[in-house]
């Protein structure tokens, strides 16, 4: 079964304020993604709106084919703006409000009230919900006992350690996946994720439903161009 690649377009946005105008336009490029073949467009809007603006995540809504996935910390603005928009599904991520980029999931056993509430507002307006934690078996418990649909695994350690030794840097990710999977949640994986580790996570976890990957497929997009980068990344998880 192929997974889903679902395209984070949050540095598209980064280099568009860089001028405070409308270059690249992001409404057009989250279609030509969904034209080069990607079945999803993820956003992360932070607060300061660094980069995705929360009026992006508006305009995208009704223009998008594929799954809207729109991620973030779950703070009053945030919840308003995905239960108007209703988007396929959206990613809980415990960020605070001045992190550069993510960098842990949720201790879902700590936060197991605010995220179970959270959630049954999600559910209540039909959109599919997931949590960002790591591969630790204690939170995928935590995360099942929520009543999450989906979780989503952070893949930074994976990513940092796959060159040094990707047998050892996947285990607990393979863990994880499986008792997630028992637990009757669906799996998606997310950060840093490239084309020399994609292959091998794809490959390695049948659980895997969904990736969204942003920073390195931008990167890649500099030098091979936006359609033949996507048509990459989508090749690796064949
Ligand atoms: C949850 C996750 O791993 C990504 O959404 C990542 O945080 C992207 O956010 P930035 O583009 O702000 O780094
Ligand atoms: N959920 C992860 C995501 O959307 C993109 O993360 P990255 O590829 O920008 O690290």
């Amino acid at each position: 079964m192929s997974v889903k690649l679902s395209v984070n377009i949050n540095k598209f946005a980064t280099i568009r304020n860089a001028r405070g105008g409308n270059n690249p336009d992001i409404l057009k490029v989250a279609l030509d993604c969904e034209r080069f073949g990607a079945q999803g467009i993820t956003v992360h809007p932070r607060p300061d709106e660094r980069h995705i603006r929360y009026q992006d995540t508006l305009d995208l809504k009704p223009i998008l084919t594929t799954e809207f996935n729109i991620e973030g910390r779950p703070d009053y603005r945030f919840m308003e703006m995905v239960l108007k928009i209703k988007p396929a599904q959206c990613t809980l991520v415990p960020d605070a409000p001045q992190a550069i980029t993510s960098n842990a999931g949720w201790d879902t056993i700590k936060n197991k009230e605010f995220l179970q509430n959270i959630i049954a507002e999600l559910r209540k307006a039909g959109i599919r919900s997931s949590i960002f934690v790591d591969p630790d078996l204690a939170m995928i418990e935590g995360a099942a006992a929520i009543g999450t649909d989906r979780i989503e695994l952070y893949t930074e350690a994976y990513a940092s350690g796959y060159h040094k030794k990707r047998e050892e840097a996947i285990q607990p990710y393979l863990e994880a996946a499986k008792l997630a999977h028992s637990l009757g949640l669906g799996v998606n994986a997310g950060h840093d994720l490239d084309l020399d580790n994609l292959k091998y996570l794809k490959d390695s976890m049948p659980e895997l439903a969904e990736v969204s990957i942003g920073h390195a497929l931008v990167c890649d997009a500099l030098y091979l161009g936006l359609e033949n980068t996507i048509q990459q990344y989508l090749r690796q998880l064949r």
